[in-house]
């Protein structure tokens, strides 16, 4: 089989066949459907304390453009429905070609012109490779945001400026060391959807606590044309990379916000 893709021929509905678990109880993303998720107030706010990088990577990898600092940088994620610390891996994003697609997670059926993955991984582990395969849905913690058209986007720029420089696949830039990923992030990360499910690209390992926020991040019209610009190994638009929804089967998806 070709290497997976998006594609008519290596797209969703061919990935059963490396990886079986596409069709397992636990898949990511899923349609967040409000009237049927429960409230917990025992839901707290999350933590993430993300560190200045010495040396990061913006990279093309022919599927995603991904934010990837050097191993062990510091940044850590606790709280919410976590019971452990959470070191930061990578952060990515899947978009579509127009504004009424690409996010992975939908809300009431409703799709965002794209979607943020924050990519955490339990610190019980001794490598982000050991939490993918540690079995069970605390190997991962990703927190996932939606992307809506409108102001631009300040703490964001200085990676979609680099966009450009890894338009094509298997490309990479190092990042300016005083790029403030914290800045992304909202003040309070209080207001989310929380459920177990699966990383939504093969190898589809059902390892991951997702959080994905209520609160759309804001992107500019500009900022989004410039995902639409990223070439993916086939040598077309990368666009569209996002995995349509899984069934629930028998899982809650709770919320911290009533
Ligand atoms: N869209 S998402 O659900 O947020 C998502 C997050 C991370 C990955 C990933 O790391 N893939 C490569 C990859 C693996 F899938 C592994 F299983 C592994 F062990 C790796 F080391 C690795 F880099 C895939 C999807
Ligand atoms: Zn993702």
């Amino acid at each position: 089989m070709a290497p997976w893709g998006y594609e008519k021929d290596n797209g969703p509905a061919h990935w059963h066949k490396d990886c079986p678990i596409a069709n397992g109880k636990n898949q990511s993303p899923i349609d967040l459907i409000n009237g049927e998720v429960k409230y917990d107030s025992g839901l707290k706010p999350l933590t993430a304390k993300y560190v200045p990088f010495s040396d990061a990577k913006f990279l093309n990898n022919g599927h995603s453009v991904q934010f990837q600092p050097s191993a062990g940088n510091g940044s850590e994620l606790t709280g919410g429905p976590l019971a452990v610390k959470y070191n930061f891996e990578q952060f990515h994003f899947h978009w579509g070609n127009n504004d009424t697609e690409g996010s992975e997670h939908r809300v009431d059926g409703k799709m965002y012109p794209a979607e943020l993955h924050f990519v955490h991984w339990n610190s019980t582990n001794p490598s982000f490779k050991d939490a993918v395969g540690s079995g069970g849905p605390n190997g991962l913690a990703v927190l996932g945001f939606f992307l809506k058209v409108g102001a631009e986007n300040a703490a964001l720029k200085p990676i979609t400026d680099l966009i450009p420089k890894v338009k094509d696949a298997g490309t990479s830039v190092t990042v300016p060391s005083n790029f403030d990923m914290q800045a992304i992030l909202p003040a309070t990360l209080t207001d989310y959807y929380t459920y177990d499910g699966s990383l939504t690209t093969p190898p589809l390992a059902e390892c991951v606590k997702w959080i994905v926020f209520k609160q759309p991040l804001e992107v500019s019209a500009a900022q989004m044309e410039a995902f639409r610009s990223v070439i993916n190994r086939d040598g077309k638009p990368m666009g569209g990379n996002y995995r349509p929804p899984c069934p629930l089967h028998d899982r809650a998806v709770k919320t911290s916000f009533k």
